[in-house]
């Protein structure tokens, strides 16, 4: 994976209160990498540090192996927690101004606007002011305006808060495009549903410091004990008494448990049967948000 966007040792702090420390990770060329934490981890102060709309007091951030310029800033779009567009303004007139105010051509921006605006499905209210449009229409338009001077860099704060799942997925899309095209994006969410869903990598952050950073698949293997889950017809009870398996969770005919190590998975699964049917048998993945608690704890 090559790096695109590469924090090192970043600290912040806030009088003296230490808010980032040593904030080290990578978002790679086209990948979708989730930023995720608690309220108060740290997410928004380390999207500002990126974006130099705040110094960091340590460490650096670089661009492609080398410290992040303001004419790279400029190339950078950025959705930030305080969502920027004027209420009174239409939509359209809002992206064309700033497609215009990041260098593109007058008709560049017009056709981006318009491209946005009919992919994100603002196309009726486009000429309406952005006050008099849903708060998830408000949303899909941040969006719009974080795309439409074509980024080679996307830092989104939140940017599925708030939108509904046919929205989340509309967006979803046109983030999707981006990455193919090689664009790195970092977004942060509190919702880890929607990011175990969504990203290629996870960087998850707690307290200010990082905690774990990886791809989805390495998250899972490295934190998250394996475990297995049984489905049979009748009760699932017996397992508390076979050798090696620690229950987990036990409803009737669906037990989730651990193995230990060395145990044999395959002779739980001849007990099972010859107790009666066997509906599913198999190791489970642990979710996103299991790994979460796991990592933050
Ligand atoms: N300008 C500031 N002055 C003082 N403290 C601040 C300032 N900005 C942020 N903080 C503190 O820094 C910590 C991290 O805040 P930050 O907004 O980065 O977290 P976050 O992960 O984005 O949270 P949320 O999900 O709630 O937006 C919090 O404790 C916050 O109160």
């Amino acid at each position: 994976m090559s790096d695109a966007l590469q924090l090192e040792g970043v600290d912040r702090r806030f009088g003296d209160r230490q808010v980032l420390t040593d904030i080290t990770f990578a978002v790679g060329a086209g990948r979708m990498t989730g930023f995720v934490g608690a309220n108060g981890a740290g997410k928004t102060t380390t999207m500002r540090i990126i974006l130099g709309v705040l110094a960091a007091d340590a460490g650096t951030v670089t661009w492609q192996g080398a410290p992040l310029t303001k004419e790279d800033r400029r190339r950078v779009g950025y959705m930030p927690e305080e969502r920027g567009l004027y209420p009174k303004q239409s939509v359209r007139e809002q992206l064309i101004y700033l497609g215009r105010l990041h260098g593109l051509g007058a008709e560049t921006a017009r056709r981006n606007a318009a491209d946005l605006i009919e992919r994100l499905g603002l196309g009726e209210r486009a000429d309406d002011p952005l006050q008099q449009l849903s708060l998830g229409n408000q949303q899909r338009a941040q969006i719009a305006a974080a795309l439409v001077h074509e980024p080679v860099l996307l830092v989104l704060d939140e940017p599925f808060s708030g939108l509904d799942p046919l929205a989340v997925d509309v967006v979803v899309g046109v983030l999707r495009e981006r990455t193919a095209a090689g664009v790195p994006v970092l977004f942060s969410s509190h919702q880890l549903d929607v990011v175990e869903r969504l990203c290629d990598d996870l960087v998850i952050i707690a307290g200010g410091r990082i905690r774990a950073t990886g791809t989805r698949a390495e998250l899972r293997a490295s934190y998250a004990e394996p475990r297995y889950e049984l489905r049979v017809d009748g009760d699932a009870g017996w397992l508390r008494d076979h050798a090696g398996v620690t229950l987990l969770d036990l409803d009737g005919d669906r037990a989730v448990f651990d193995l230990a190590t060395g145990a044999d998975d395959q002779a739980v699964l001849r007990e099972a049967l010859a107790r009666g049917p066997v509906r599913s048998f198999g190791p489970v993945v642990p979710s996103l948000a299991e790994i979460f608690r796991e990592v933050t704890r």
